[in-house]
């Protein structure tokens, strides 16, 4: 793969299936950092190209060190930042240089803003043919809406996600994480990554857009489109009932809480066998899987009733036993002091520059032959500017103008 990228491999690079794939990307806050981060992570060289204000997000929040803001940190490490105003000839001029020998090409910029820029993907593949320009906004690039601004709680509630928690409480809410943001930048990294298998067999890189929206939309409707009741046929609730369930929620137990899911025959058998209720399972409404799925109210009611009758510890240990699907419900603050996680590596320590000792995920994913690694902490504003620009071969006096 290395000799076959367009640029010589940089030493930045990881051990990854992505290993000498080179990216500038160019996007800011969430979904597209967390994109990219996943290409670093998999072995990619990423540089981050940011205004010299930075991307915003290094200002939100609580911040060990100024601009390194967690909502930055979690989704910038393995990258090296370069600081260039793309709005000045020069930085533009060394931008260009920079196509011309990378490999991807990311933005999460507004159609029109890349355009003023002039870094649409007809100017970039004009450069480089063989370049993966991926990029994400709201709407998809050819509708009407394609110009909109759009963030993770406008497209919650465009998507209808938003109205779907409200169905099960008592008015509409947001799931309490950017899930738009995070959904559609692991489809734009997965996007990239197949574009850049196309690019293997065909020498053609080409231009790939992910829009929020639509992505979302498609996320959602797996379950609830053509749903029985999602049309109102049937006169029920619009969407999956198991799903809609107002009894589908963690399970209250003498002493907490507790996340069981029955599903097969076996499992359902199990656990009326564990909560010492057996004969329940000859009720008609609940013997089959089919009748089940009819009765989901009920049958998630009668066992809500009979959890409450026991001690978390004592119950988890009799799912156990019975081999029936249950969980601890856990806090965030839980899981960082989590014996399991604590055995199987979870958390790495590392030490960023201006922020000292900092936490971070492993990659979830494994490859037996081209692990994934965390190799770089989240980069200062600019830490690398000279070093990449350099390394990319501009002269010395084309990089103090492209910094000017
Ligand atoms: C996020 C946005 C709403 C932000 O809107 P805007 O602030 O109006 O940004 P635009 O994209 O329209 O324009 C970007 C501007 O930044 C300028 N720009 C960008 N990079 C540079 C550099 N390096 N140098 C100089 N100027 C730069 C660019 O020229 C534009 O300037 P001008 O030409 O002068 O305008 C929009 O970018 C957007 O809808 N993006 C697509 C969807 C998306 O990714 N949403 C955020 C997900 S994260 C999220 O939801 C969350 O965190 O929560």
């Amino acid at each position: 793969m290395s000799d076959r990228s367009s640029g010589s491999v940089s030493p930045r690079g990881g051990s990854g299936p992505l290993h000498g794939i080179r990216v500038l990307d160019l996007t800011t806050t969430i979904l597209g950092p967390l994109a990219s981060q996943t290409l670093g992570d998999l072995g990619a060289d990423v540089i981050k190209i940011e205004p010299p204000i930075g991307d915003l997000n290094r200002q939100i929040g609580p911040a060990p060190a100024p601009g390194m803001a967690a909502f930055f940190a979690n989704v910038n490490r393995n990258k090296r930042s370069v600081v260039l105003d793309l709005k000045k000839p020069a930085a533009l001029e060394a931008l260009m240089h920079m196509v011309k020998r990378a490999d991807v090409f990311m933005h999460g910029m507004r159609p029109q803003a890349a355009a003023r820029l002039g870094i649409d993907y007809a100017s970039i593949s004009a450069l480089n043919p063989r370049i993966v320009y991926g990029w994400s906004s709201g709407y998809r690039a050819d509708g009407p809406r394609a110009h909109l601004p759009a963030y993770d709680d406008i497209i919650q509630g465009e998507c209808g996600l938003a109205g779907l928690v409200g169905r099960t409480t008592s008015a509409p809410g947001y799931i309490p994480t950017v899930i738009a943001d995070k959904y559609t930048g692991q489809m734009l990294a997965s996007a990239i990554g197949m574009a850049l298998f196309d690019r293997e067999r065909t020498g053609l890189g080409q231009e790939v857009h992910v829009p929020m929206f639509e992505t979302m939309l498609s996320f959602l409707m797996v379950e609830h489109l053509w749903s029985k009741a999602f049309d109102g046929r049937e006169g029920g609730e619009i969407g999956y009932p198991r799903l809609m369930s107002r009894h589908r929620r963690p399970y209250a137990t003498r002493d907490g809480y507790i996340s069981i899911m029955a599903n097969t025959d076996a499992h359902w058998r199990a656990l009326l066998a564990a909560l010492d209720s057996p004969e329940a399972f000859d009720d008609p409404r609940f013997s089959t899987l089919e009748a089940r799925a009819r009765n989901f109210d009920a049958i998630y009611g009668y066992i809500a009733d009979r959890i409450r009758l026991f001690d978390t510890a004592e119950l988890r240990r009799r799912l156990d036993a019975g081999d029936v699907p249950a969980g601890a419900v856990n806090t965030l603050e839980d899981l960082l002091e989590d014996e399991y996680l604590s055995q199987t590596g979870f958390f790495h320590r590392y030490e960023q520059q201006a922020a000292g000792a900092m936490l971070t995920t492993a990659v979830s994913t494994s490859f037996s032959r081209t692990p994934a690694s965390i190799r770089l902490a989240p980069p200062s504003l600019g830490q690398h500017t000279e070093e990449v620009l350099a390394e990319f071969g501009l002269s010395a006096e084309a990089v103090a103008m492209a910094m000017n």
